[in-house]
């Protein structure tokens, strides 16, 4: 598995000190607010679990799986919802924790879903961002690394299901999925 990694873009102990900028940043924004922090599943899954250590007011947690990766390196453009809510939205301040923002496919979809459930508010946390690659905008109100237009794996992230528990993000070496992509 190390095999493929080219480089270590993030390391754990860098990715900690995100998580603490953020949730000391959110523990501000929230104060008083009925915080839920939204996991997007499965990519997110690490970040959630390390960000959550950090907030310090009341919060409910709750998770969604959404997928359009397939096994490729390219999204789909169709967002399936695999697993929805099991708290309601309704008058809650959704904070969407996501691991990375691509194309802005997957958040422009979940903003949409969200806006016809009258919830009080509705944002978004994400440790990394590709800007470069965005074919949809989205506001992002928490962003830990902005990084170049690499496919990363590691700390929650995929390619084709594997790497997930790789603890640091790394970018996968292009021989890994060349001689099965256009
Ligand atoms: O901005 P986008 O181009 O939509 O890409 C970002 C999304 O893609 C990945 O999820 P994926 O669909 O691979 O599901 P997963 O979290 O189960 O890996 C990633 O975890 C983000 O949720
Ligand atoms: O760079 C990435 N790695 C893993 N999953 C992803 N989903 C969108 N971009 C990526
Ligand atoms: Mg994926």
């Amino acid at each position: 598995m190390e095999n493929d990694i080219k480089e270590v873009l993030l390391t754990p102990e860098q990715i900690t000190a995100i998580a603490k900028d953020i949730g000391t940043q959110i523990s501000k924004d929230y104060k008083g607010k009925n915080l839920v922090l939204l996991c997007l599943l499965k990519g997110s899954i690490c970040f959630m679990a390390e960000l959550m250590k950090y907030i310090t007011i009341p919060c409910v947690i709750d998770f969604m799986a959404v997928s359009s990766y397939g096994s490729g390196t390219e999204s789909s453009g169709r967002v399936n919802i695999v697993k929805d809510m099991s708290t309601p939205a309704e008058n809650m301040d959704i904070l969407i924790v996501e691991d990375i923002i691509d194309s802005g496919n997957t958040l422009s979809f979940m903003l949409q879903y969200f806006k016809a459930k009258n919830c009080a508010s509705v944002e978004i946390a994400t440790l990394l961002n590709k800007p470069s690659r965005r074919k949809k905008e989205v506001p992002v109100k928490y962003s830990g690394q902005e990084i170049d237009d690499l496919f990363v794996v590691g700390f929650g992230l995929d390619y084709a299901e594997y790497y997930r528990n790789l603890p640091y993000i790394g970018v996968l070496k292009e021989s890994v999925y060349s001689d099965t992509e256009e």
